[in-house]
């Protein structure tokens, strides 16, 4: 049985006896209050082995109260709960120096296995306060509980230099997560810097890296820095790490090793103090098994895993990424624009092979090229229907590109793989990306007139109703 004593605020009386019955039954002691100012005076007065407290209370704000915690009992764990569940709670509640950031609701078993982990590790995981606190410049938007598993594991690292590999598609977000580690972490007043493996020559990106002397190859007239001398102090970013050629990956595994390296065409080692971020949107375990990527390079690299989700499977943070790109666009001196709920079900609907990325490039045109204050659900079925909310291609459109942009959409499915295959059932994942844009814009064509909707895609009538009900699509009729 558990031992210890936990003091619980909350000014929601229900989580109070949630809480009470939980811990007293895993065998700790229990103190509960509604406020601020009696959590202080138990604190104050050394009570307790451990604090529980939700952030919003009727008298004081818990990140107000933490770092007046910090000061008198720095070893004290604290556990925050909040139900507002963005990047920035999370980031708050590690710089004000909480033990642990829980979203509600949380899961009973999982607080108790972090209270059993608090307790049986004294020493304290505080984080140093930074006194920056940058409210108005959110990094990174959702609230799903994908993305909040992400921020509760960013929080984490932050006071660390442990190296991270984010894996995820194009587009999800990943050198924001990288610049995210940075701009919060114990480097941000160290360099940032970033190097795309698949944007470089291959032949180059060994002296890109780790940079080059003077006649070292042919046209290499003076010495030159590389990224790693560029990063010192500061935190390297190696995207599409996938893309690295063996040669430059085994020098890579030395400077994990060793911590060191030399300048090609150089001697004397060089030491290097550079936290690594890695990113892939390739499977390395697959490019492993191929002989295209080491296997002792990936262990090294991939010490703390952070997996970012497809947009479609976290299609609740739409609305809150919308509304954030909206802002975003108005702050550059686009004119402001409402969007109708309709037309957000219709993109939180929408498959999203480009990511965040590709909303992103939508909203953007939506904000610049419309003249209506209002983005409507035909507007939406219209843009996500044609080949324009592809991202960014500026060839016109004959019938040559228009092959083009099928092979561009296949290249999606079959490219990445090397030679491996894609996952199976590409049939009905293809066909299902392409029937729901097409059955919309035949909708949309005939303002939602059933009727000559079928007639035009030349499928029967009870064909096209079935699908608009399996595909759940909204047919709003219009009689212009
Ligand atoms: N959670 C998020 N909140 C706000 N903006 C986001 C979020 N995720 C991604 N973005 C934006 O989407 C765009 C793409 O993100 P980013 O470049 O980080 O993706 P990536 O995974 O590194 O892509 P690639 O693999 O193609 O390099 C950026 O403009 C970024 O600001």
């Amino acid at each position: 049985m558990a031992t210890g004593s936990i003091l619980v605020a909350d000014d929601d009386s229900a989580i109070r006896t949630v809480l009470n019955q939980a811990l007293s039954r895993a065998g700790y002691e229990v103190r509960l209050t509604s406020n601020a100012a009696t959590l202080w005076r138990w604190v104050a007065q050394g009570d307790g082995d451990l604090v529980i407290t939700d952030v919003i209370m009727p008298d004081e704000n818990a990140f107000d109260l933490l770092p007046r915690i910090k000061k008198v009992r720095p070893e004290l764990p604290v556990i925050v709960m909040s139900a507002q569940n963005t990047f920035m709670t999370a980031i708050r509640a590690s710089e004000r120096g909480a033990y642990e950031y829980l979203p509600k609701p949380f899961d009973l078993k999982e607080l108790i296995s972090i209270i059993g982990r608090a307790l049986a590790e004294p020493k304290t995981r505080a984080l140093a306060a930074s006194g920056d606190d940058n409210g108005d410049n959110i990094p990174l938007v959702g609230r799903s509980p994908a993305m909040q598993e992400i921020y509760r594991v960013l929080a984490r690292l932050m006071q660390t230099d442990l190296t991270v590999m984010i894996a995820g598609e194009s587009g999800t977000g990943k050198e924001l997560v990288a610049r995210a580690l940075h701009d919060y972490g114990k480097r941000r007043a160290g360099p940032f810097v970033a190097i795309n493996m698949a944007a470089i020559p291959r032949d180059l990106i060994e002296s890109e890296l780790f940079g080059h002397e003077k006649g070292a190859f042919t046209g290499a007239a003076s010495r030159s820095a590389g990224r790693f001398e560029q990063a010192e102090g500061g935190t390297l970013f190696l995207d599409e790490i996938g893309d690295m050629p063996m040669d430059a990956q085994t020098r890579l595994l030395r400077v994990l090793q060793q911590g060191e390296y030399t300048t090609v065409g150089g001697r004397t080692p060089i030491k290097t103090d550079v936290r690594i971020v890695a990113a892939s949107n390739k499977d390395l375990r697959q490019l492993i098994n191929q002989g295209l990527f080491r296997e002792d390079l990936f262990f090294r690299l991939n010490v703390v895993p952070i997996r970012l989700p497809p947009l479609r499977e976290r299609t609740e943070d739409v609305p809150d990424l919308v509304r954030h790109f909206f802002l975003q666009a108005e702050k550059q001196g686009l004119p402001s624009k409402q969007i109708e709920q309709a037309a957000v079900e219709r993109l939180k609907r929408y498959r999203w092979p480009g990511n965040v990325r590709e909303l992103e490039n939508l909203v953007r045109r939506l904000a610049a090229l419309y003249p209506q204050d209002v983005i409507t659900a035909n507007l939406i079925d219209q843009e996500l229907s044609t080949p324009a909310s592809a991202p960014a291609e500026s060839e016109t459109s004959d019938e040559d590109d228009l092959s083009g942009s099928v092979e561009r959409f296949l290249n999606k499915y079959f490219g990445g793989y090397g030679d491996a295959l894609p996952p199976p059932g590409l049939y009905h994942r293809i066909l299902k990306e392409v029937e729901y844009p097409l059955i919309g814009a035949a909708l949309a064509a005939t303002r939602g007139n059933q009727i000559k909707a079928a007639e035009l895609l030349g499928v029967n009538r009870n064909t096209l109703r079935k699908k608009i009900r399996d595909l759940d699509i909204q047919v709003i009729r219009s009689s212009r």
